[in-house]
């Protein structure tokens, strides 16, 4: 991919992960800790899998980066990706991009996702993301589809939309921070309540004119359960209404920063759809049919597990963005691997802070950690007036364009 603004020059510091008192250092030292502890008790491992934990829990807390053992099979990916560069290095010295991306691969490894054996492919994030997929707050979810399907259809489009927006919020890493947001922030159109709060940059309507004729859509997904469903419906308005002829929906390829979606998770998600009755049942159906048609494709590219900026991609996956009408984008971590990870100003304009992505590309992002841009400079001034919380309390949200 061509030199460009998304490596962010040296306009913008990268965010790394051991300023004192910084969001990433809290991630590294206190979040990752607890991640384990939870991960510890999630299964019934063995005791040389929770050895393995506790060794990588004392690595990461006070000793320096170990590469991956010389027989893993994704050993030059890793070593393409900085991991030599990076072995003998705090933890709290690295790009936090990295350092969390490198986390989530250390700690599949220590349980065995990898290896050959009985733990081979086990999920260790998978009894959360039941929990919430079976959670009555998915079943209220599916049933609001029954009523939204009633919407004139700009008022459907709207809810759908914030649904996907604000279900970036279901992201069971970042509870780990127990940061309350707003209680229900899409409910008055995603404006928020107090102050702060909300939509703090709304592009939809620049997002509606490309999905409004929009031949192949990239569609990069985040988190499973509460944030896939309403992706999944979205995915199917779209569909559906024949706006778009089709849908690549872009999930990971394993288990990743506790939530992200792998196939297993859209499984289970077509599934618990499909058993909700009502309009949920049938935009399960729909969306069964379009997977086994063809209109809606699932790609799990190796490099959407890559703790590196989009501006580093293969060219084959910037060749799948390249030839789409759109690339969504959603979450908090994509949002940061489109910009790069650094301390922009936050009144920096979007499709500055993304060019050089290779389509037209929308963020939908509940903003969760320090990366912003494309805010109005009185939003953005206004929201630094009140503390550098704002970034990383999952209040606000943005709906971004660029292209
Ligand atoms: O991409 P997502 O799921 O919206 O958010 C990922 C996330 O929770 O993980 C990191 C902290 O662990 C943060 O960058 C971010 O808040």
């Amino acid at each position: 991919m061509a030199e460009t603004s998304l490596d962010g020059g040296d306009r913008a510091p990268v965010v790394m992960g051991g300023e004192p008192g910084s969001y990433a250092r809290s991630v590294l030292t206190e979040r990752h800790p607890a991640l384990i502890s939870r991960v510890r008790d999630a299964h019934p491992y063995t005791p040389a899998q929770r050895g393995r934990l506790d060794l990588l829990l004392e690595e990461t807390a006070s000793g320096t980066v170990q590469p991956l053992r010389p027989e893993a099979h994704d050993r030059g990916a890793w070593a393409a990706w900085g991991m030599d560069e990076h072995t003998g290095v705090p933890w709290t010295g690295l790009p936090f991009l990295w350092a969390e991306s490198y986390f989530y691969r250390r700690l599949l490894g220590a349980v065995g996702y990898f290896a050959p054996g009985p733990w081979q492919g086990v999920d260790p994030f998978e009894p959360s993301k039941s929990a919430e997929l079976h959670s009555s707050d998915a079943d209220e979810e599916m049933q609001a589809l029954d009523t939204v399907a009633l919407l004139p259809s700009e008022e459907r489009d709207r809810a759908l939309l914030l649904s996907s927006v604000w279900g970036n919020r279901a992201d069971l890493g970042f509870a780990l921070s127990e940061r309350e947001g707003p209680a229900d922030p899409g409910a008055d159109g995603g404006t928020g309540g107090a102050a702060g709060e909300g939509l703090v940059a709304d592009e939809s309507g620049r997002l509606w004119e490309l999905l409004g004729d929009a031949e192949r859509v990239c569609f990069v997904a985040d988190n499973a359960a509460r944030e896939l469903l309403p992706d999944l419906a979205l995915i199917d308005l779209l569909l559906a209404s024949r706006r778009v002829g089709s849908v690549v929906l872009h999930i990971k390829p394993h288990p990743y920063f506790v939530s992200d979606a792998t196939m297993a998770d859209v499984l289970a998600a077509l599934r618990r759809l499909r058993e909700a009755g009502g309009e949920a049942a049938a935009c399960g159906g729909r969306l069964r049919e379009a997977l086994r048609g063809g209109a809606l494709t699932v790609r799990a590219h190796p490099f959407s597990c890559a703790p590196l900026p989009y501006s580093a991609m293969p060219e084959d996956l910037e060749a799948d963005f390249t030839g789409s009408s759109l690339t969504v984008l959603k979450g908090d971590l994509n949002y940061r691997r489109l910009v790069g990870d650094r301390w922009w100003d936050p009144a920096t304009p979007f499709a500055e802070a993304a060019g050089g992505f290779p389509s037209p590309v929308a963020a939908l992002r509940t903003v969760k950690s320090d990366t912003v841009t494309g805010l109005d400079p009185v939003v953005a001034a206004e929201l630094e007036a009140g503390g550098i919380g704002w970034r990383t309390s999952g209040r606000c949200a943005v709906v971004q364009v660029a292209g």
